[in-house]
């Protein structure tokens, strides 16, 4: 049997045939747990996506930035018992470095701008595309790896920059063919809960603790959530306290309860009010139960939602002021959120908006026979120097090479036939059209 036919037992103990049995194991061809290959058509999917992702941050004025997937431990150490700090793909190095493949993107970002110090002028924006990744029990069969898409703003402390990063989520969305009838953007800020626990006069220390709880609501019953609560040491008033004001879905009401002129109020009312000069005020919606599961939010925090409810959070950020004194050094006010590949690409599914992205070349340029396979190319060459997608094609009947063109939808069929090529001529055939006439070698473009 060839070598391949190895590759395509499933694995099973039943054999396909003897051959297999003779057959030594050969490596498992399905990648690692948890993670995906992208073969050509899932990798012009996900191109697509990834082409509007940095459409949208150049029409935004960000500048790319990138970090290895590979970063140190200690980055990401949090004692806030946030879910992706204990799925921390972590290992030690062969130096016995304690190192992990990044669970998300913030905390790079904001090593760069710690390295860059003083030779970076304020505010800076910056985006990136980067896999990262958890190490999860497989019990759940939940995926291991993800790309996300990140935007952050450093050095922009008024609300302006929360609105910017809405405006490039919401261009996102327009450019994929989804309104703001299936998906919307609810928002607060943890200043709501922070006022609230200072009503209470709850301990600062456990602030990051309780909003990291306090994000399960939804996913965790209510008497989960109280029982999680109470066991951080609060008290049952404080508890029913934060209960009920995250069950606000009205700035007004939230006014009512916290007083007018607190800050999270005024930032909130700030920020509708440029929703309605940006125009994308039908998108966003103020939802006090939006707290966000990571341990450094610190203001406002934002995360869209499909309508109809099904799917978990599209993307989601905030405002994270403290980020960096907790890496030693002074803070720097900070925002920024980041967009999963995956959730949206079930969206579109279910939307029918996923695009028809079949693979497409210019030319193909094929040998009539095989003494012409320099001449060919010599005109594959020149075609590519011009810009073309061109591909030079030999060893094949001309029948093959006709489907060929039709399975890769080639524009144009450049035949170098013997009795042209003596004449200087090659034969171009339109495959649209089916037009067909010679042109001269050295004049094809
Ligand atoms: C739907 C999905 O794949 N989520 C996903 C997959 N991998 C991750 C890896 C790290 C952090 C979050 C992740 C989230």
């Amino acid at each position: 049997a060839s070598p391949t036919a190895a590759l395509a037992t499933d694995g099973d103990s039943s054999p396909a045939s003897s051959a297999s049995m003779a057959q030594p194991a050969v490596v498992d061809v399905n990648p690692p747990r948890g993670t995906r290959d992208f073969p050509p058509e899932e990798m012009r999917l996900r191109s697509w996506l990834f082409d509007n992702f940095r459409e949208v941050s150049r029409s935004m004025a960000f500048e790319e930035v990138d970090f290895p997937v590979l970063e140190s431990e200690a980055l990401f150490i949090r004692k806030a018992g946030e879910e992706i700090t204990q799925q921390l793909y972590n290992f030690e190095d062969k130096g016995g470095r304690r190192v992990v493949l990044r669970p998300e993107i913030t905390p790079s970002l904001a090593r760069l701008v710690i390295k860059q110090g003083k030779s970076v002028s304020l505010p800076l924006k910056w985006f990136t595309i980067g896999q990262c990744w958890r190490y999860e029990r497989m019990t759940r069969g939940r995926r291991r790896e993800h790309y996300q898409w990140n935007m952050d703003i450093f050095g922009m402390p008024k609300v302006r920059a929360e609105a910017e990063l809405i405006q490039a989520i919401v261009l996102l969305f327009e450019r994929l063919g989804i309104t703001s009838s299936d998906v919307g953007i609810r928002l607060s800020s943890r200043k709501v809960l922070q006022a609230v626990l200072d009503m209470y006069s709850v301990p600062q220390h456990l602030f990051t603790q309780v909003c990291v709880i306090v994000d399960k609501l939804g996913k965790l019953s209510r008497e989960e959530i109280e029982k999680e609560l109470i066991s951080t040491g609060l008290s049952s008033e404080a508890v029913q306290g934060i209960i009920e004001v995250l069950s606000l879905k009205s700035l007004s009401k939230l006014e009512e309860v916290l007083g007018s002129g607190v800050e999270a109020v005024a930032d909130l009312k700030k920020l509708f009010s440029l929703a309605e000069q940006y125009g994308y005020a039908d998108w966003i919606c103020f939802d006090a139960s939006v707290v966000r599961g990571l341990a450094y939010y610190t203001g406002i925090v934002f995360e869209a939602f499909d309508r109809e409810g099904e799917l978990r959070a599209i993307c989601g950020g905030g405002r994270y002021d403290r980020l960096l004194s907790t890496f030693g050094t002074e803070d720097v006010p900070a925002c920024g959120f980041g967009f999963g590949d995956a959730v949206i690409v079930e969206l579109l599914k279910e939307k029918g908006l996923l695009p028809d992205l079949p693979r497409q070349i210019d030319d193909i340029v094929f040998p009539l026979d095989e003494e012409l396979e320099g001449p060919a190319s010599s005109v594959a060459s020149s075609l590519r120097k011009k810009g073309r997608s061109v591909d030079l094609v030999e060893d094949k009947r001309l029948k093959w090479v006709f489907k060929h063109a039709e399975r890769i939808n080639a524009s144009r069929l450049i035949l170098v036939g013997k009795s042209e090529w003596e004449r200087g001529m090659v034969r171009v055939k339109i495959l649209s059209t089916r037009e067909e006439f010679e042109v001269k070698a050295g004049e094809l473009q």
